[in-house]
């Protein structure tokens, strides 16, 4: 297989695709890895496969209703049989890193409706600890300097110091699909994950954050050598 990025997680892609059946409820993951998933999704269903997707963002929307697959609100379909996106990092058992595009609000979800996650992704995203890839929080905009202020706190408890800035797009702050900002945390790594997740969780302008910890049980890992499966014990 080639080692070139983009043909990595259309196969990375095509592996998940393997593990959809006809008449599954399927949330839609978000971000350059997702997309080549819809389109091959797209492919299946214009060759009369029959599934229901729910996306996990504007952006996963547009393009699945472009490409005619049939979509549903969380609201419509409240429990999914898998969802199917991509990460930032993929760490030990499965934990993640996600959010790089600001769709972790949805995707988190998405994801714990469902009945099982596959995560795709090409082998760069594997890391032996999570945190080289900035954290992104969702945060809500009012109150935005306390809450920063309390994730620094939050950091320091856990030993975490490093840069905490508000994305910006074009200029301007980053506003998610559900209209909150992101703060990007380079704390770098991040050896306590759980613990600092739940402190995370206890601020309470966090409306969520990129650690998914215990969602995903399934990772479908493109490498030049073909597709590596892990299974959430790595
Ligand atoms: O908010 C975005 C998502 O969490 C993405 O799944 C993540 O950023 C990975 O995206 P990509 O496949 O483009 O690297």
């Amino acid at each position: 297989m080639a080692a070139d990025p983009k043909a990595m997680k259309i196969e990375a892609a095509r592996a998940a695709l393997g593990h959809v059946e006809d008449g599954m409820k399927l949330g839609l993951g978000t971000g350059s890895t997702a997309d080549e998933f819809v389109r091959l999704l797209a492919e299946k269903v214009a060759a009369g496969m029959k599934v229901v997707g729910v996306p996990t963002s504007v952006r996963t929307e547009q393009l699945a209703r472009e490409l005619g697959i049939p979509l549903a609100t969380l609201e419509e379909e409240p429990a999914l049989d898998l969802t199917i996106d991509g990460a930032d990092e993929i760490g030990p058992g499965l934990s993640l890193i996600k959010g790089g595009g600001g769709a972790l609000l949805r995707e988190k979800i998405v994801a714990a409706a469902s009945k099982k996650m596959i995560v795709i992704a090409d082998e760069s995203k594997v890391v032996e600890t999570l945190g080289a890839f900035p954290l992104p929080i969702e945060v809500n905009q009012f109150g935005l300097r306390a809450t920063m202020i309390a994730i620094e706190e939050a950091g320091r408890r856990s030993a975490l110091t490093g840069e905490i800035k508000v994305r910006e797009k074009d200029g301007k702050p980053f506003v998610t699909d559900g209209g909150h900002l992101i703060v990007d945390a380079s704390f770098g790594r991040i050896p306590a994950t759980k613990a600092f997740a739940d402190d995370l969780n206890m601020i309470p302008g966090v409306v969520e954050h990129g650690l998914f910890i215990g969602l995903a049980s399934l990772a479908l890992v493109a490498t030049p050598g073909g597709v590596k499966v892990i299974d959430g014990k790595h």
